[in-house]
């Protein structure tokens, strides 16, 4: 069975849309940041204060080369797992590698709520966003087997656009 790996930006929905998305293909479903907490026994928030950003990416590039050694599962990776070329052909060889793509003016919308992305925790979070999605666009469009736009699709119709690919790419 073939791993779905989701990757693309903070707010992208792919959490959101992996939980769906597995429950539709009935594949357990992991998220790479809550795996990285759990193991750790912290918070991303703690673990950005405590190690630096350099200390997550050294657990985030552990947990990948774990994770996709699983067989069938959906798997919603970190928004910044693509700046480490290991992660990126651990993914690309290891499964079907889905971008969600969205604008900044979304990810400003769908992450305004939520204090638990340390990158954002600034005066000027849509700066930052634009250098990130500069930086990160080519790398996700690099490795990605197909990409979805989530700006115009609620969460459903996103999973729905996916599992038609799906059918066709193992058909
Ligand atoms: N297609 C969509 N349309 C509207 N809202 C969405 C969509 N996808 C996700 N959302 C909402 O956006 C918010 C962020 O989604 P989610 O946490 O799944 O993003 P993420 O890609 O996992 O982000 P991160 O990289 O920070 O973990 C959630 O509140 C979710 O309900
Ligand atoms: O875009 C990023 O670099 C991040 C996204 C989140 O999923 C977490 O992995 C963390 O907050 C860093
Ligand atoms: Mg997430």
């Amino acid at each position: 069975m073939r791993n779905v790996f989701l990757i693309g930006p903070m707010g992208a929905g792919k959490s959101t849309i992996g939980r769906l998305l597995a429950k539709e293909l009935r594949y357990p479903f992991k998220d790479s940041d809550r795996e990285i907490e759990a193991r750790t026994g912290a918070d991303i928030p703690w673990i950005f204060d405590v190690e630096g950003e350099t200390g997550f990416r050294e657990r985030e590039e552990a947990m990948i080369a774990e994770l996709v050694q699983e067989q069938g599962i959906v798997l919603a990776t970190g928004g910044g797992v693509v700046m480490r070329e290991a992660n990126r052909r651990a993914l690309a060889d290891n499964g079907l590698v889905v971008y969600l793509r969205t604008s900044v003016d979304q990810q400003l919308q769908r992450t305004s709520k939520d204090r638990q992305r340390p990158l954002l925790q600034t005066a000027d979070p849509e700066t930052v966003l634009r250098d990130l999605m500069a930086r990160r666009d080519p790398l996700y469009r690099e490795i990605a087997h197909l990409t979805i736009d989530t700006d115009q699709r609620g969460p459903r119709v996103v999973v729905n656009t996916i599992m038609a690919q799906l059918d066709k790419e193992l058909s």
